[in-house]
């Protein structure tokens, strides 16, 4: 067990760490408030949603009865996390800024601060996650490592986010909405006067960019490069576009003048070209195959890898999507990740999750996704097709050849 004399909680002004406040609060820790200032500049109408939150977080604790203090990570978020995000734009990749903000910003820049500043034992969160440690760090133990756990409300589960961050500060974190539902957390609200905490609307999508539409945002940091829209099909020019960086994969692409819907499929940085096709459902957005940049592991690289196997597991990569089985193989470039069913548009940049039972192993960058039936369906049927695909996976593994592999 960890003796806890003082903890530090991040308090964003909305419900869920609210309700973590009023959790520690009552269990009697000397509990000292964190609102983090990530980012300062005003949308177009002039308003910093950070001052509307930070009023919101100063409300919940006046009622609590916890020290709040307003601290600035805008340049940790700017260089760690803003110039990753501009970088992967204009290389093509779309990627996943809250995965980085916990990794850089609130499971590094804000856990030091809590630690060497405020001489804290431990922080807090709102998130929706668990560790084996507990929920209060009960079960902490000095010299393990930690695990990183599922949440149980699994709509809610927030492990997706905390995929990149590291164990130093996980070991000393506490998620106490780990073993509760969303809709407990705000019936707890309401029930404790935080009623207009537990009715404001959730904060939707990426914080900075405010009313304006994406493409008008990433304009504004991005140089726009023109090109043409490609049928992948016909490999007629259907349209034009006003950069690569305004448009993500499996994304409708509104192209002016066509009666078809048209959707994105994959982007040539060289050329700015961007190749689409004919409907939600086309075999070119459809992969089983995935190639990454290096790992993160949260507790260890698991043993599969370790002893040069595969590692079988469960692979997510959005939030909202459902969990598939997964083969993983190591190369000395990254992972080659071979889906159990296909997956549309596997997004360069966006992070491959892996999952044994309830534990979340860790993470990697997508690189780029593996033929799509599209690709292999050229000039054969569909069953030889697959059976194609298999053979060179096969003949990969088998020769253990260690590189990627360019199918
Ligand atoms: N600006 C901030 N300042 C301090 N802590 C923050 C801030 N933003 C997020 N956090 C911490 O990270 C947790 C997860 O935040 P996130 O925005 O991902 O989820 P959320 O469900 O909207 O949380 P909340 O309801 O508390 O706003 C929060 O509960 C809080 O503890």
């Amino acid at each position: 067990m960890l003796k806890i004399r003082k903890l530090v909680i991040g308090i964003s002004g909305g419900v869920d760490s609210a309700v973590t406040s009023l959790f520690l609060k009552n269990k009697g820790y000397n509990v000292e408030g964190v609102f983090m200032q990530n980012w300062d500049i005003r949308d177009e109408t002039g308003v910093c949603k950070s001052d509307e939150d930070y009023k919101d977080a100063s409300v919940i604790c006046e009622k609590l009865g916890i020290p709040l203090l307003r601290v600035n990570f805008v340049k940790q978020y700017w260089n760690e996390v803003f110039c990753d995000l501009l970088k992967e734009y204009e290389t093509g990749h779309t990627p996943n800024p809250d995965v980085l903000c916990n990794r850089y910003v609130k499971f590094d820049a804000f856990y030091h601060y809590a630690r060497e500043d405020l001489n804290a034992d431990a922080i807090a969160t709102g998130h929706y996650a668990r560790t084996n440690f507990g929920p209060y760090l009960e079960y902490y133990k000095p010299n393990e490592d930690v695990h990183l756990l599922k949440a149980m409300d699994e709509r809610k589960d927030q492990t997706l986010f905390l995929c990149q961050v590291k164990q130093k500060a996980l070991r000393k974190t506490m998620f106490p909405l780990g073993n509760y539902m969303k809709t407990e957390v705000k019936k707890i609200a309401m029930d404790n006067g935080l009623e207009e905490i537990a009715k404001k609307k959730e904060s939707m999508g990426i914080c900075f960019i405010g009313t304006r539409d994406f493409p008008n945002f990433i304009s504004e940091y991005v140089n726009n490069k023109p090109g043409n829209f490609i049928d992948i099909e016909s490999g007629v020019t259907v349209g034009t576009h006003k950069g690569i960086h305004q448009w993500t994969l499996g994304q409708r692409s509104n192209i002016e003048g066509q009666p078809i819907a048209y959707f994105t499929v994959q982007k040539d940085v060289k050329t700015n070209n961007i190749y689409v096709a004919r409907g939600t459902h086309h075999p070119s957005l459809f992969t089983d195959l995935l190639y990454t940049a290096h790992p993160h592991w949260i507790h260890s690289r698991p043993p599969e890898l370790e002893n040069g196997d595969l590692l079988e597991c469960d692979f997510k990569f959005q939030h909202v999507e459902e969990f598939i089985g997964c083969q993983v193989y190591e190369s000395n470039k990254g992972l080659i990740v071979l889906l159990e069913k296909t997956r549309r548009a596997i997004t360069p940049g966006q992070f491959a999750v892996f999952y044994k039972g309830e534990e979340c192993l860790g993470s990697a960058k997508i690189i780029q996704g593996g033929p799509s039936l599209f690709t292999l369906n050229c000039g054969r049927n569909v069953s030889n097709a697959w059976r194609y695909k298999e053979k060179l996976f096969n003949n990969f593994i088998n020769n253990n050849e260690r590189r990627i592999c360019t199918m």
